[in-house]
């Protein structure tokens, strides 16, 4: 059984259909990429997928359980952990306050720092600092982290539900090349060590082709491919939408020609 199974997924706008009949599953411990154009209909998947949208027809299973129609915090119960394209951080809290305050809402306690719970849950946020390489920087305020540790921390505050699945939203957008290839880099190896999958999004093609295992590509609400890296990168249906799109030659030439 995989560890997420999407299977004729639709999605209209009324009579527009931004996402028609996508079928792809995922496995523990994968890096999958989901690329295509503008417009392609992949934030619209993963919003499904993480119960921000409703589908209008299809299965969505974690491990065999269906999500799908869920709200997104009983999914977020069920262990599917979050990233967004903006890093979602309390900049006037600490590193350690922001991990904590995550835990805390997992566990469904009242937030306050007057509480033992807070001081309850500094260890285990701690440990999840330690995990992204952050726990000597714990007691900054997050307004004074570079861009890149601030990515690390939502990164820690993602794996507060000890997620079996981890969806990540353009996570290197607004990163410079060095900070993306480090945060896509230690995501891998937390998706390793932890057996967890990770579904990203991402319009950086050089991120795409050095860090998924594996692809699927969008286009028009279709799903018109999916493969290996290399599979992908030859794929003359791909290749066309990618240079039909007007962004595509630049594109082809960091990523799909490399
Ligand atoms: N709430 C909405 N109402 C109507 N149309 C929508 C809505 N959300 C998305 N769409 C349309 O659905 C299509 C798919 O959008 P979606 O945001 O899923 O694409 P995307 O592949 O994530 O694009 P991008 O890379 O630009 O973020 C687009 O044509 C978009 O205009």
């Amino acid at each position: 059984m995989s560890l997420l199974q999407v299977t004729d997924l639709h999605k209209a706008y009324g009579d527009f259909m931004a996402v028609r009949g996508v079928d792809f599953s995922l496995e523990q411990g994968e890096m999958l990429a989901l690329i295509g154009p503008n417009g392609a209909g992949k934030s619209t998947t993963f919003n499904m997928i993480g119960g921000q949208t409703r589908a209008n027809q299809g299965r969505v299973c974690l491990n065999g359980q269906s999500i799908l129609g869920l709200q997104a915090r009983d999914i977020w119960q069920l262990g599917v952990g979050r990233t967004f394209q903006i890093a979602a951080t309390f900049a006037s809290l600490t590193v350690v306050e922001n991990v904590q305050m995550t835990l805390l809402s997992f566990h469904r306690k009242m937030f306050s720092f007057f509480r033992p719970a807070a001081l309850q849950y500094r260890a285990q946020a701690l440990t999840l600092l330690a995990q992204v390489g952050m726990a000597d920087q714990a007691d900054r305020p997050c307004s004074e982290l570079a861009y890149g540790d601030v990515k690390r921390v939502e990164l820690a505050m993602a794996l507060a539900n000890d997620p079996v699945l981890l969806l990540m939203d353009e996570p290197t957008a607004g990163m410079a090349p060095q900070e993306r290839n480090e945060l896509m880099a230690l995501t891998r190896k937390l998706a390793r060590q932890r057996n967890m999958g990770v579904l990203f999004t991402e319009h950086s093609m050089d991120v795409v082709f050095a860090y998924a295992d594996r692809i699927i590509v969008l286009a028009a609400g279709w799903l018109i491919a999916e493969g290996s890296p290399d599979e992908i990168r030859n794929h003359p249906q791909v290749r066309e939408v990618y240079l039909g799109s007007g962004i595509g030659l630049e594109k082809l030439k960091e990523g799909l020609t490399t």
